[in-house]
């Protein structure tokens, strides 16, 4: 066992050969594929009449484009239903599981893979999604891929790649309350940059990361990307192995003991030497909600609009596209503006602990008028579990709409779209112009709970008031 980070430990693990080219042929051990990148994938195997070298090392399902509400085949979108019907047969034919919808396991691919047992720690894990960094929050080097990629991973389960830097980011403390993973992620980036990242993984680490549960660090893990950082992880510790026990991949009796043995051996040793390291303090970090049309344009929620005078020089084109994308001016608060739609899920917060903490604050209270307010599980376990809680009562009690499990309206490549120039207030990932299925329409990005307080007030509102 080589020594540093976990990182180096894992990518040194996986080393198959290293290219002519300086670049590494790394082994994937688990490859999820869902419905967007595969099909061009699988169609270049076939030119090529190559077959998926290892099947049972790759796992399908389906998620952007599953309506939320009326899910009769075929699909009423016929491109979603050529979608579907090709991923199906893809998996047929090659003997990939396929997760489909009314399985019980369905859902968006960075929810299920976890839930399953099936993203565990020291592996790589490879998606033709850039969100794939989420699986990190296991101590896995997992790391989003393209289409071609894709084909690579099918075809020779390996991957031609350049080996990254590694920035420890360590955040210490605790949080506040109202304060959620999803702040601590939007807070990184805004002091990072959105292209900070770049060249990096991203290790979170210190004592705020390490009493998160697992569906706080995936939400950490999962935004990495939006930091620049192809990959995030978080040092597997006592509280990945109980959520990881038990669950249906999870090895099993003698197997588990030896996995927790090569999991405690693969974290970074306390002398790992770091490319870089930046330090945050957790009560530092207050609700955060994005003005802008990139995650990096993110302030607290009670701050104004940052004005140009305020920012780097080379933040300042971008700012000027963001007020007038977002017709928003510079110096005044956020607090206050009016939102049109009011979006909880996505594969950053729509699992079961989000749902939870969305439905304190929802429990009592009623959507404004006007406002379109809709929950979406991440997944159709995750469904299932907040039904049995009785979430699902709370919300509608509440004026939610409660949707069936798929990426919806976080890329709207579904029936889930904002129309016109509306503004959502939205859990999900990424605020780019156009993201939430009108070309006009505009995002900001917050923590479930945050959500919650813009539905029911109708405007972008501190959640610490309802706390
Ligand atoms: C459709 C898919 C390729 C895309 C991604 O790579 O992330 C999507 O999931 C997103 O969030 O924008
Ligand atoms: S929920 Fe959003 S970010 Fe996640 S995979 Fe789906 S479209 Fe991408």
């Amino acid at each position: 066992m080589s020594t540093g980070t976990l990182f180096d430990k894992v990518w040194d693990a996986h080393t198959v050969s290293v290219l002519p080219s300086g670049q590494t042929q790394l082994f994937i051990g688990l490859h999820l594929i869902h419905e967007v990148t595969s099909p061009q994938a699988f169609a270049m195997l076939r030119e090529r009449k190559l077959k998926v070298l290892f099947p049972d090392r790759t796992v399908a399902t389906v998620d952007h484009i599953v309506p939320t509400d009326n899910l009769a085949r075929p699909l009423a979108d016929s491109i979603a239903e050529e979608m579907m019907q090709a991923l199906e047969q893809n998996c047929q034919e090659n003997g990939i599981t396929f997760h489909k919808v009314g399985s019980g396991n369905q859902g968006i691919v960075h929810v299920i893979a976890p839930e399953q047992g099936l993203t565990q720690p020291g592996m790589t894990i490879a998606c033709g999604d850039s969100h794939t960094a989420t699986h990190g929050a296991f101590g896995a080097i997992a790391f989003g891929i393209g289409t071609s990629q894709v084909r690579d991973v099918l075809a020779s389960q390996t991957l031609a790649l350049a080996k990254l830097k590694v920035r420890k980011i360590e955040v210490n403390g605790n949080l506040k309350p109202g304060v959620y993973a999803k702040d601590v992620i939007l807070h990184i980036i805004r002091k990072l940059g959105v292209k900070g990242g770049v060249g990096y993984a991203y290790e979170f680490a210190g004592s705020t990361f390490e009493q998160m549960s697992m569906e706080e660090r995936m939400t950490v893990c999962n935004m990495a990307i939006e930091g620049g950082a192809r990959c995030g992880y978080v040092n597997p510790d006592q509280v990945t192995f109980d959520y990881l026990k038990g669950r249906d991949f999870a090895p099993k009796g003698a197997d588990w003991e030896k996995a927790v043995e090569w999991w405690n051996n693969i974290r970074s040793d306390a002398d790992a030497v770091y490319d870089d390291v930046v330090i945050f303090d957790a009560a530092t970090i207050a609700p955060t909600v994005t003005w802008g049309i990139t995650p990096g344009q993110g302030i607290a929620v009670n701050e104004t609009v940052p004005t140009p005078d305020e920012m780097p020089a080379d933040e300042r084109a971008i700012a000027e596209e963001a007020y007038q994308y977002m017709d928003l001016q510079p110096g005044k608060p956020m607090e206050g503006i009016k939102v049109d739609v009011c979006f909880i899920g996505s594969c950053t917060n729509g699992r079961i602990s989000d749902l939870r903490e969305a439905a304190k604050f929802a429990q009592g209270r009623h959507v404004a008028n006007g406002i379109k307010a809709f929950v979406v599980p991440g997944s159709e376990r995750v469904k299932k579990q907040a039904e049995a809680e009785g979430l699902h009562n709370i919300f509608v009690e509440a004026g939610f709409e409660w949707r069936e499990p798929g990426c919806s309206m976080c890329l709207a490549m579904n029936p889930d779209k904002l129309q016109g120039r509306q503004l959502s207030a939205s859990s999900s990932n990424r605020n780019f112009k156009g993201r939430q299925g009108s070309s006009s329409g505009r995002t900001l990005l917050m923590s479930p709970a945050m959500v919650v307080a813009a539905a029911i007030t109708g405007q972008v509102t501190d959640v610490r008031e309802l706390i």
